[in-house]
């Protein structure tokens, strides 16, 4: 009898954000030929991060090419909250933008919270506002936390099975560990939230189905911590002398796992691509046209 387990299911993002992509880009053209309006995202970055900067610039190349509108707005690393709170109401109040992105990490100085708030929940296309943290958690109508919103996108193209699964989320910061717990919860799974003061994580993660990385620590999650054919997200990105690693170490987990993200090319196509999705909805809510989310990409 041949006892040997099938091979692990690659889940690469790029193609399932490409079929996001394409179908933005048709309902930008429906939104343009009724209003005569551009989808605009404006995107503030503040210091000099050059990972960040190179995000913000992905991002107005995707708007770009999506025929949308970008707005870029830069500030010292010296900002103070005021300024950026200040900025951010500008925005929120400019009828021509219609999603609203505040690259993160900010400055220490800055209450992230004040400035995300500052945004308003119409205009929350990257879902880091309180109010759109309340909608993923109740599973109503709004915009999700772009990365955890990507990797339920994954999981329903893939039709990775949740319901009644331990999923285990390592993280919990409130643009991934919190917002992904709230989604995955609202898929009816078991979760359990592990974070750095979480005393037996190996322990802990060997018992999940479902193992989500976001800790932001290059290949943290081991292979001897997986349970055989649990489904493994790597939502981590960090530069490492070989290049960018998730926090996930991909060569240790891959035989164990049943399906595994890749990095690059898993989650982090799916966060852009969410956050395009979410900024043409948000364009067509607040300029009242209807435009339909393919199903194709589910
Ligand atoms: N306000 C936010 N800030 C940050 C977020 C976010 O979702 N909202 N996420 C990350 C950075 N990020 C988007 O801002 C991001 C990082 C990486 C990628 C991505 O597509 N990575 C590629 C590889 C890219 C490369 O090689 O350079 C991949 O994984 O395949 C997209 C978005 C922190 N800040």
């Amino acid at each position: 009898m041949n006892e040997q387990a099938d091979a692990p299911v690659i889940l690469k993002g790029k193609p399932v954000a490409d079929l996001i992509l394409e179908n933005c880009r048709q309902r930008v053209r429906q939104i343009v030929d009724a209003t005569g309006v551009q989808p605009c995202l404006a995107t503030v970055l503040t210091g000099s991060d050059p990972a960040s900067q190179k995000y913000v610039d992905r991002k107005a190349k995707l708007c770009q090419d999506l025929g949308m509108k970008s707005i870029k707005v830069t500030f010292p690393e010296t900002t103070t909250t005021e300024e950026l709170v200040a900025k951010t109401r500008e925005l929120a109040e400019d009828p021509a933008v219609h999603g609203i992105l505040l690259q993160h990490p900010m400055p220490g100085q800055i209450d992230e919270r004040a400035a995300f708030e500052a945004i308003g929940p119409a205009k929350d296309v990257d879902g880091v506002t309180f109010y759109s943290f309340g909608t993923m958690t109740y599973g109503l109508a709004g915009f999700d936390s772009a990365t955890p919103g990507g990797i339920m996108r994954l999981i329903r193209h893939y039709k990775v099975p949740v319901e009644g699964r331990h999923a285990v989320v390592i993280g919990r910061s409130v643009i991934l560990g919190k917002p992904m717990a709230m989604l995955l919860l609202d898929a009816n799974a078991t979760v359990t939230i592990c974070h750095s003061r979480t005393t037996n994580l190996p322990e802990v993660v060997r018992q999940a189905d479902i193992v989500v990385a976001a800790v932001g620590k290059p290949n943290f999650v081991k292979g001897d911590w997986i349970k055989p054919g649990a489904v493994i997200l790597d939502a981590g990105f960090n530069p490492g002398p070989k290049g960018n690693v998730g926090d996930v170490d991909y060569d240790d987990c891959l035989p164990r796992s049943g399906m595994i993200t890749p990095v690059p090319g898993g989650v982090g196509p799916m966060t852009l691509a969410v956050l395009m999705e979410q900024t043409v909805t948000g364009a067509a809510r607040q300029l009242g046209v209807e435009t339909a989310r393919e199903p194709a990409a589910v």
